[in-house]
């Protein structure tokens, strides 16, 4: 029978089907982080279960960490408890750590893949929901509920009934300043919050196969945003140079072995999916949203929806604006360029070559976050941090930062963020805080120029 790329992988790590019921499902990573693993080691505990394979976990602390100052104790008595609790939970159970002031940490979906963690062929799972990025290399990489965690530190496996699936193909040439975050904000604009639900999608086309590792991420991250359990893209020579020469990617000629198992991993022509739906990468523009959910989005030049239903008018009205109205123009005082959407060392490439010689406007806080240890140390190393600085943004050190308020970086109550982020949910960025998604030159370019801008027409 003709397979999809997610058969294979699934079908390979099938430990037992349940007539009619879930499958047994083996995972080869187990990503956790200090907010959603405490209540599962508690549970083991409780019940004396020892971790099954402490060497299949890597840990990172991420979303309570502050981003000045790391290297003092943490201020936030609750934040630094959970942090120690993490330590404490890791060492107990064997579990390799890249906690705060590792020269490894950051966001667990930006170091995973960049110390070579994430590989092809994978299953991959974390109690978080973005877990989908992994996929961006062809894994299937899904966030699970902390009683799962608990499964996962127990058994190494996971009871999970297989999704059913989907294909979201985007052929065409993109317009010129349309980035990986513009495509997937307006794949969801177009295919709403719900059409993902019970379905993991396979991203295919030529735009998808011409995009760097980091924009794939950025897709992938975003899968979960339109329902689906996760999102992959069939590894190719993009992948492998990827990951090659990595941490803990496989060397010599364990790699060399693997690659041609990786080079296997695609749908077969032919393979049936469950839904597809197709579009033109000439449709595309740079995109922002207007409203609380991530389906909520516009192209910049446009103009929020006239048509508008009932949780339409309580979101404009969370956010001040009015049906019909275009937001150009609209001043902002705050962005944010950071969250494992787009904190890698190519978001940050592309702001600066935006911002170069550039100087923000009097009125923005522009706070820069890398999503990791050694994506900070890039951004030194080729000079960046000197554009920001002279810009006038503020260059923090790695974590989630602004992305929730979980920490102390907050968007305060009534202001508008133009945020890199995947989440634009009341109250996200902080109480009474309003979101506005949009890629790292959009948020460049209205941190320059104080106002929601488009930067395309300046492009020539
Ligand atoms: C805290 C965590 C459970 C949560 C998630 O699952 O996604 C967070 O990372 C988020 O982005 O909202
Ligand atoms: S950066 Fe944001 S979306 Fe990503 S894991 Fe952290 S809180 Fe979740």
């Amino acid at each position: 029978m003709k397979k999809t790329l997610f058969d294979k992988i699934w079908d390979s790590h099938v430990v037992e089907s349940i007539p009619n019921g879930p499958d047994i499902l083996y995972i080869d990573k187990h990503l956790i982080h200090e907010v959603t693993s405490p209540q599962a080691f508690n549970e083991l505990k409780e019940r004396n279960i020892p971790v099954f394979r402490s060497e299949r976990i890597v840990a990172t602390a991420d979303h309570n960490t502050p981003t000045e100052n790391q290297h003092l104790p943490v201020k936030d008595l609750l934040s630094r408890n959970q942090l120690r609790e993490l330590s404490q939970n890791c060492e107990d159970n064997n579990i390799t750590l890249y906690g705060l002031g590792h020269p490894y940490n950051g966001i667990v979906h930006v170091m995973a893949p960049e110390l070579g963690i994430t590989q092809p062929g994978m299953t991959i799972v974390c109690g978080d929901s973005h877990t989908s990025t992994h996929g961006a290399f062809g894994t299937i990489a899904f966030g699970i509920g902390t009683s799962q965690v608990a499964q996962v530190f127990a058994s190494q496996c996971v009871l999970v009934e297989k999704p059913k699936k989907l294909r979201v193909n985007v052929n065409g040439k993109l317009r010129k300043g349309v980035l990986p975050k513009d495509v997937i904000l307006y794949l969801i604009s177009k295919l709403g919050t719900n059409s993902g639900t019970g379905y993991f999608c396979e991203y295919a086309g030529n735009v998808f196969e011409e995009m760097s590792m980091e924009g794939r991420m950025t897709v992938c991250n975003m899968s979960i945003e339109m329902g689906a359990r996760g999102g992959l893209i069939a590894p190719d020579a993009t992948t492998f140079e990827y990951v090659k020469g990595r941490e803990f990617a496989p060397k010599g000629e364990q790699f060399e072995k693997m690659k041609s198992y990786w080079e296997t991993l695609k749908t077969d022509e032919d393979a049936e999916f469950d839904k597809e739906f197709s579009f033109d990468a000439e449709d595309i523009e740079p995109m922002i949203t207007y409203g609380t959910n991530p389906g909520m989005g516009i192209k910049i030049s446009g103009a929020i929806p006239v048509e508008a239903g009932k949780s339409d008018t309580k979101a404009l009205k969370y956010m001040g604006f009015k049906p019909g109205e275009s937001l150009l123009e609209k001043p902002i005082n705050y962005i944010f360029i950071g969250s494992c959407t787009n904190s890698r060392i190519e978001d940050f490439r592309m702001a600066a070559s935006y911002i170069k010689g550039k100087r923000k406007a009097d009125n923005v806080n522009a706070l820069i976050v890398p999503g990791s240890r050694q994506v900070a140390e890039q951004i030194k190393a080729e000079g960046l941090h000197t554009v920001f600085e002279e810009a006038g943004f503020v260059l923090r050190q790695p974590g989630c930062s602004a992305c929730l308020a979980m920490n102390d970086d907050k968007i305060p109550e009534g202001e508008y963020c133009v945020s890199t982020s995947n989440r634009n949910f009341e109250g996200r960025q902080g109480q009474g805080s309003r979101t506005i998604l949009a890629s790292p030159l959009t948020a460049a370019a209205t941190a320059i120029a104080g106002k929601l801008f488009n930067y395309t027409e300046s492009l020539n």
